[in-house]
């Protein structure tokens, strides 16, 4: 069994992750860590998410700098589903050791240093570290996945616009004169757990937020090769992301040749569903699932994407980032999509 830790733990993606690994066949879930002064210090993770009662009771355990290098030869795979600037500090202290690192986190998913200045506010102490970092998405870079010491797991809005908008560009369909146009619902639990006044219960009602200067734009424009608009909105539901996205195809460009791109890209992906018609949250909210739908028109095309954000945009897609490390299929304990 592999020795897994986790960061982050008392936080909507960490928990998520830590029922994922407590019933993974070839992971052992070997702590749970929350900061040093944590509101949650020492209570079970199932004191907090009362469905986990009797599935992980483990301790939350407060961590601090001083006691986190040690963890990095004792755990075999270390998870830091933390704020950003915690994982920016962290994983140098954590990195060099027997621990393959999977940070949930935004801090090193930019390859450009301006960039991550730009968009996070802080520069990476060690550069050759943040060089080394493998982009985790899973379904088109699994051979350099597992391979990493360590793993930057996508953001959930880039996670459904890339799986959308890749197979066609890859393919050479994309009309290079139009940006793409990524318009995308997020539930609420993608701002995470921590009370907030714009999340609060009567302040949410489905707004735009982070207009043209969202830290997901330059991620999905970096992996996806070409610029794109990307406009995030925050809707009143719990979880789920729904991405509707425009986009010019080159003339001549049919039919035929979109349905040949996205099955070629997802022919070894199960937990991708092609779909007829439009996805919706229903079918994917509470699975590790991404149904993409798509309809053209002339060169118009629009694609739907839809994941829960939790999961396929956040655990599930870092637990098929281990997988790979490990050397394991990548969807080992994911219950066909269904965890
Ligand atoms: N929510 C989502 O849909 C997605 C989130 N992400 C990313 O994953 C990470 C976690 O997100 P999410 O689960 O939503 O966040 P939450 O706010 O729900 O949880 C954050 C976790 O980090 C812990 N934490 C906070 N401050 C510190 C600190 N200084 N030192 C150590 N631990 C700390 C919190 O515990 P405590 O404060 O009690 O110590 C909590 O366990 C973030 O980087 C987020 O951007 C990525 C994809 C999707
Ligand atoms: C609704 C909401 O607030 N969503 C978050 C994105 C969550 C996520 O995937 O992102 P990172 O890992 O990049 O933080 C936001 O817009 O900041």
């Amino acid at each position: 069994m592999m020795k897994s830790f986790i960061f982050g733990a008392s936080g909507y993606s960490g928990a998520q992750l830590a029922a994922l690994i407590q019933h993974h066949p070839n992971f052992e879930l070997a702590g749970l860590g929350v900061s040093q002064h944590s509101q949650d210090a020492h209570k079970p993770l199932s004191d907090l998410y009362g469905q986990l009662k009797g599935q992980v009771d483990a301790i939350l355990q407060p961590i601090n700098e001083s006691n986190l290098s040690a963890l990095k030869n004792e755990m075999d795979l270390i998870f830091l589903a933390t704020p950003h600037e915690v994982s920016q500090q962290w994983v140098p202290i954590l990195a060099g050791g027997k621990a393959k690192i999977l940070d949930l986190s935004g801090a090193f998913r930019l390859s450009d240093s301006q960039q991550v200045r730009a968009f996070y506010d802080f520069s990476h102490s060690d550069q050759a570290l943040a060089e080394s970092a493998v982009y985790g998405l899973v379904d088109w870079y699994a051979d350099t996945i597992a391979g990493a010491d360590l793993v930057a797991v996508p953001g959930c809005y880039p996670t459904a616009s890339l799986l959308a908008l890749k197979p066609l560009q890859q393919a050479g369909l994309l009309n290079e004169a139009a940006k793409p146009v990524v318009n995308a619902v997020s539930g609420v639990s993608g701002a995470g757990r921590k009370a907030a006044l714009k999340t609060s219960f009567c302040e949410v009602s489905l707004q735009a937020y982070g207009v043209l200067g969202h830290r997901h734009q330059p991620e999905i424009a970096q992996e996806l090769g070409a610029p794109v608009i990307f406009t995030p909105h925050l809707g009143n539901f719990k979880r789920g992301i729904l991405a509707t996205i425009t986009a010019q195809l080159k003339p001549g460009v049919d039919d035929g040749a979109v349905w040949e791109a996205f099955h070629k890209a997802y022919k070894h992906s199960p937990l991708i569903r092609l779909i007829p018609g439009f996805p919706k949250l229903d079918d994917v909210v509470g699975s590790a699932y991404c149904d993409i739908g798509w309809k053209c028109q002339g060169q118009d095309i629009v694609i739907g994407s839809a994941i829960d954000n939790l999961l396929k945009g956040a655990a599930a897609q870092a637990l098929q980032c281990a997988n790979l490390v490990a050397d394991l299929p990548m969807n080992t304990g994911l219950n066909g999509g269904k965890p």
